[in-house]
């Protein structure tokens, strides 16, 4: 990832003066593209499309339930204005649409239109809709480009950038897909506005994890700032996109494929991603909100093996609650939890080498490593004592 460009202002020191949308790149040599952060950028999608060097004549729109009823036609306006011919397609919204069945739909629908490798795919939504479109990007026609166009928190600082493309599966999370990179990433400000307060949150939880991986300093304007960010204070979100998109690019520019330091990445999923299978992919649990505590349990273990000091893990799990976040599985909905179960859901992830789970560990804030050295002894000790205080937490609560 290479620094900002000239001109534009980084996550430290005062404030830039905005004068267009934040410009960053990622850098993988001849698939390398621009992730532009602001106010205004789906009205204006169809222009930077047309701008880049081999525009389409045509592009293909994926949209969920919610988004084809508040952004679709602003990005429709757009692409004719820049004399793209589209199509939409709308799936569901939620994560039941990341499934073969809805993969299938989709591809037929799209091939149906008269799909050519001239064509763009163009993500419109959250996580979901980004990670289903890329890979059907991935795979159609055997390779089309595709744009994101994040429209949820989560989405802008995580998961349209960085190529990790996919659905699930009944044995997990994510375990069929492709890495395929965006051409362009298109994160509109503005359309934070109409996200719920619930999904904004989630969103939040990856935010943080930026900082609790490897940024201490950003995990401390997380905590002056957090609340901003959420209150939808648009300079603070902006910057919290920003900070986030340029620690994400720089991993992804280093280890693309996750060979490793891109494992990084993963803080909290190794127990989140358990935690979502074990809630069936349902609204049960987001996934923003499986990572906040599965961030907290991996700092929690680093504290049981002796890596890191208990006040960190306290002040991860303080700031993640101070912003309204569930911190601990006694703040969620009752589940029948169960700790030999979540570790049947953890060995099907996709970092198990030679039949060993991974973790991502931290001596502190800001300072996570990853590891293969954890005894399954103590992350199944870990679980049931995480699950016992659950127990204890909503009997004491009547
Ligand atoms: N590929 C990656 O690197 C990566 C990274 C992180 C997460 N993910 C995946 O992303 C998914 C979660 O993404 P998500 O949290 O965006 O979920 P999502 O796509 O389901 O979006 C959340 C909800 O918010 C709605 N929404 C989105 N933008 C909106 C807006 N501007 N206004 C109103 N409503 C809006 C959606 O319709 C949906 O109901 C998970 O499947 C997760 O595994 C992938
Ligand atoms: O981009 C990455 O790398 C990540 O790990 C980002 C995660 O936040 C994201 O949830 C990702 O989809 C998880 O990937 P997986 O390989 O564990 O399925
Ligand atoms: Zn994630």
């Amino acid at each position: 990832m290479s620094d900002p460009l000239p001109g534009r202002g980084g996550a430290e020191g005062p404030e830039p003066r905005r004068q267009g949308p934040e410009r960053l790149r990622v850098d993988l040599g001849a698939r390398s593209y621009e992730i532009a952060i602001g106010p205004g950028l789906i009205a204006r999608a169809g222009a930077e499309i047309a701008a880049l060097p081999d525009a389409p004549s045509r592009v293909a729109v994926v949209t969920d339930s919610h988004l084809s009823d508040l952004h679709l036609a602003a990005l429709e306006r757009s692409l004719s204005d820049a004399g793209l011919a589209f199509d939409a397609f709308v799936v569901p919204a939620g994560e039941a649409s990341k499934s073969f069945g809805s993969f299938e739909k989709l591809c037929e629908a799209l091939l149906g239109a008269g799909l050519e490798r001239r064509t763009w795919l163009i993500a419109l939504g959250g996580g979901v809709v980004g990670d289903l479109t890329g890979f059907a990007a991935a795979v159609l026609l055997r390779g089309l480009n595709f744009v994101q166009i994040p429209t949820s928190l989560l989405a802008q600082v995580n998961s349209s950038v960085g190529g990790k493309t996919g659905i699930n599966t009944a044995q997990g999370k994510n375990l069929v897909g492709a890495f395929h990179q965006p051409r362009l990433v298109l994160a509109d400000s503005t359309a934070l506005s109409t996200l719920p307060r619930r999904e904004l949150l989630a969103g939040y939880a990856e935010v943080a994890k930026y900082g609790a991986l490897g940024d201490a300093d950003f995990f401390a304007w997380l905590e002056e700032h957090g609340p901003h960010v959420i209150e939808g204070d648009a300079a603070a979100q902006i910057r919290a996109v920003a900070t986030s998109c340029r620690a994400k690019a720089a991993i992804v520019a280093a280890d693309e494929r996750e060979g490793g330091q891109r494992a990084l990445l993963n803080l909290g999923h190794t127990f989140g991603h358990a935690l979502e299978a074990e809630t069936g992919y349902s609204a049960a649990l987001l996934h923003g909100e499986a990572i906040a505590i599965g961030m907290v349990m991996a700092f929690d273990l680093s504290v049981r093996l002796g890596h890191c000091r208990p006040e960190e893990a306290d002040r991860l799990r303080r700031h993640l609650a101070a912003v309204g976040l569930a911190t601990d599985l006694a703040d969620l909905p009752q589940v029948d939890w169960n700790a030999e179960r979540l570790l049947r859901h953890m060995r099907k992830d996709k970092k198990v080498h030679e039949g060993r789970l991974t973790f991502i560990l931290a001596r502190g804030l800001g300072q996570a490593f990853v590891t293969r050295d954890v005894p399954e002894a103590e992350v199944l000790a870990l679980l049931q004592d995480v699950i016992a205080a659950s127990a204890l937490g909503r009997q004491a609560a009547g």
